[in-house]
């Protein structure tokens, strides 16, 4: 039987591991709107930062842009997992979640302790962004990271605040671009030198075959994730999320984790325990 000390003892070898590293998170989705669990992932966020690590929170907010479009009138399109994005939606997605989401979860970490400082893209110029010229069709204001400019993470990071930040990037014009939080959260992963990428989402990990939820990956090389790519066996969703972690490890990350947000803690047993959580993607040969 496992007492307290040996929960500790086992995660001392990942404290000593990630102790001054930092951690990206992408937070976003489904795992986002129960208040337990959010109030629980803020916890998890506030630990690591107690025990030395550095995280960097990057967080989503699709469903909650999705219904204040409907309250207004606007039907939500996607197209490969990215929201079709025209004038009034962009206005939206920044008001939803450069104001409401960035702002509500910096409120609740800070309540856990922490201090966390609220940005989006277009502060000190962080994730300049580019339209996005899908093969799919024209997706409006939906831009791709052209350049991520780390300079205030680090600040931030080194200074011990926990940097919260929205999707929302800026064009060369100073426009606004609808960047999908996981692309994000892949880019500045690489751009601060992430030791590790984790994105909570509301699945348990990555399934080989979608409708058979036995075939769990547990671990895989970016090769097997570029292969699902191109033979849809990640679809929607996945998409973004699998094309995150290729950009976090060729730019340098080592580890990248799809883990289930709707797991109590899943954060602290995917970070500190030696059973490991969800899907693990590496390098090849890694
Ligand atoms: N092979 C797959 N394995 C797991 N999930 C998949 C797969 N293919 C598509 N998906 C979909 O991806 C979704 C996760 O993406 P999304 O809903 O955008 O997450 P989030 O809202 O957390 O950003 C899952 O709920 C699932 O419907
Ligand atoms: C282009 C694009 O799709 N942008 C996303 C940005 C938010 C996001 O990514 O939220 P989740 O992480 O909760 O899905 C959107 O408009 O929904």
């Amino acid at each position: 039987m496992q007492t307290p000390a040996d929960v500790l003892i086992e995660a001392l070898p990942y404290f000593r591991e990630f102790y001054g590293k930092i951690v990206v998170v992408k937070y976003g989705g489904n795992a986002m709107i129960d208040e337990t669990l959010k109030e629980q992932v803020m916890q998890d966020i506030a630990l690591l930062h107690y025990v030395g690590i550095r995280p960097i929170l990057v967080h989503g907010g699709g469903p909650e842009i999705s219904a204040l479009m409907k309250q207004m009138g606007y039907e939500p399109t996607f197209v490969g997992g990215l929201r079709v994005t025209d004038a009034a939606t962009m206005e939206i997605v920044e008001m939803v979640l450069a104001g409401k989401t960035n702002k509500s979860i910096v409120a609740l970490l800070n309540r856990q302790g922490a201090q966390a400082v609220g940005l989006s893209g277009k502060d000190a110029n962080l994730i300049v962004a580019c339209k996005m010229h899908s093969p799919k069709g024209d997706l409006g204001y939906v831009g791709e990271v052209a350049r991520v400019n780390p300079g205030i993470l680090n600040l931030l990071v080194e200074r011990g605040y926990i940097p919260v930040v929205s999707s929302v990037a800026i064009g060369p014009d100073g426009e606004s671009y609808n960047v999908n939080a996981d692309h994000v959260a892949g880019h500045i992963a690489a751009a601060v030198g992430a030791a590790k990428l984790v994105i909570l989402t509301d699945v348990e990990g990555l399934y080989a075959d979608y409708n058979d939820k036995s075939s769990l990956i547990v671990d895989m090389d970016v090769a097997r994730a570029e292969e699902m790519l191109r033979t849809g066996a990640a679809d929607r969703g996945m998409i973004p999320k699998l094309e995150a972690c290729i950009t976090a490890i060729e730019g340098g990350v080592p580890r990248c984790h799809l883990i289930d947000g709707r797991k109590p803690h899943a954060l602290l047993i995917e970070i500190f325990t030696d059973q490991g959580i969800g899907t693990m993607v590496h390098g090849s040969g890694a």
